[in-house]
């Protein structure tokens, strides 16, 4: 019995509430087996004082099914999610975040083109999909702050514009997700200058004056790039934790560690890296490499934190983007939907946990 035929053996075991197991959350810290005695080390993050012993003694129980381990030792470290501060959920924002949303994440890439709003789009409608399941409807948010081009309301198939009710903006939905974007205010025609201050405000509004209602998670898509203006929007926004998307280019590496410094310089922590446009697959099942390799998992290393998955490029991807159905949506059984939700479980299981539904 070695290290990786334990933790083969752990991938039985579910971690409470979701379809994944421990070890593709990347939870079990360390294995090893000697003497008939499995050592298993196991590092969550959790507020729930009910998930540690529970996954110890489903650990236990899978490892003691095994022929020839007579006893185990597993340890446990539970180091608890971090709570708002006021440079973390807080940010410069006058009132901070609305009572209503329990986690805001900002989607960022280093660069623009990588992806980054296919990405956020596709993310909010599985995170959809995976709290309607568990019986939580309406409860994610998209915030698209990409002033220099807006693209969310096409990628998700809105095209109205919001109304107004008293001092409230009320958000447009579609595929089960709640959606606020530059888009419905600005359109081709509207002159650049308008970009700057004036806008800083208006998603400063975004937060506050939209009415969002309860909100599990309200993901913020960022304007592409790390330099000031995407810096002063970050401290002004109530951000609980942020997703760095790239591309598989080693060379995106360089770019994203900057983006890693941008929200450590205001206390925001990085919940983990997307590789976008890992791979194509070709009509006959071969994989290539169009991009390059190893940037995504090598940023994540860079930055101390892990690779929450790895998107295709397929042009059902694109196509998605175009028709405003994204392929979580249309083929919700794709091996790139599945990626999707897979990096919406993992992120579900590193955010605040939010409060019960209690009125359905
Ligand atoms: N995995 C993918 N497979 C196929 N096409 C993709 C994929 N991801 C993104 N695209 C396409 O690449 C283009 C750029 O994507 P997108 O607009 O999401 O990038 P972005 O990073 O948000 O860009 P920017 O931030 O510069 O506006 C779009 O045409 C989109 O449909």
């Amino acid at each position: 019995m070695t290290p990786d035929s334990i933790k083969e053996i752990l991938k039985q075991v579910k971690y409470p509430g979701f379809s994944r197991d421990i070890v593709s959350f990347g939870l079990v810290r360390s294995a090893a087996f000697a003497d008939g005695v499995a050592k298993v080390s196991l590092a969550l993050n959790t507020a729930d004082p009910k998930i540690p012993l529970h996954l110890k003694n489903e650990v236990d129980k899978c490892l003691r099914a095994q022929p020839g381990i007579n006893a185990t030792l597993i340890d446990v470290a539970v180091t608890a999610p971090k709570p708002a501060t006021p440079a973390a959920g807080g940010g410069n924002l006058a009132g901070g975040k609305p009572a209503g949303i329990t986690n805001s994440v900002a989607i960022a890439s280093g660069k623009g083109g990588v992806g980054k709003s296919t990405f956020s789009v596709n993310l909010a409608c599985a995170l959809a999909q995976l709290l309607t399941a568990q019986g939580r409807p309406g409860r994610v948010g998209l915030m698209d702050c990409d002033i220099y081009g807006p693209s969310v309301p096409l990628m998700i198939g809105i095209n109205g514009r919001p109304t107004v009710e008293g001092d409230s903006i009320i958000p447009l939905e579609n595929h089960g997700v709640k959606v606020m974007s530059m888009g419905f205010l600005v359109d081709d025609n509207t002159p650049v200058v308008w970009r700057g201050p004036m806008i800083m405000k208006t998603i400063q509004q975004f937060v506050q004056n939209v009415k969002w209602g309860e909100l599990d998670v309200l993901l913020v898509d960022l304007p592409p790039g790390t330099g000031d203006a995407q810096l002063s929007l970050v401290q002004t926004l109530p951000l609980d934790g942020a997703v760095l998307v790239t591309t598989p280019q080693l060379a995106a590496t360089q770019i994203a560690r900057k983006g890693g410094l941008m929200f450590q310089k205001v206390n925001v922590p990085i919940l983990g890296v997307a590789e976008n446009m890992s791979y194509f697959v070709d009509p006959a099942g071969n994989r290539h490499a169009l991009f390059g390799e190893g940037g995504g998992a090598k940023t994540a290393d860079t930055l101390g934190t892990s690779l929450l998955g790895q998107v295709p490029l397929i042009p059902e991807i694109r196509a998605g983007g175009d028709t405003g159905i994204p392929i979580v949506v249309s083929q919700p059984d794709s091996p790139a939907a599945r990626t999707f939700r897979d990096i919406g479980e993992t992120l579900l299981a590193r955010l605040r946990k939010p409060a019960p539904v209690t009125n359905g």
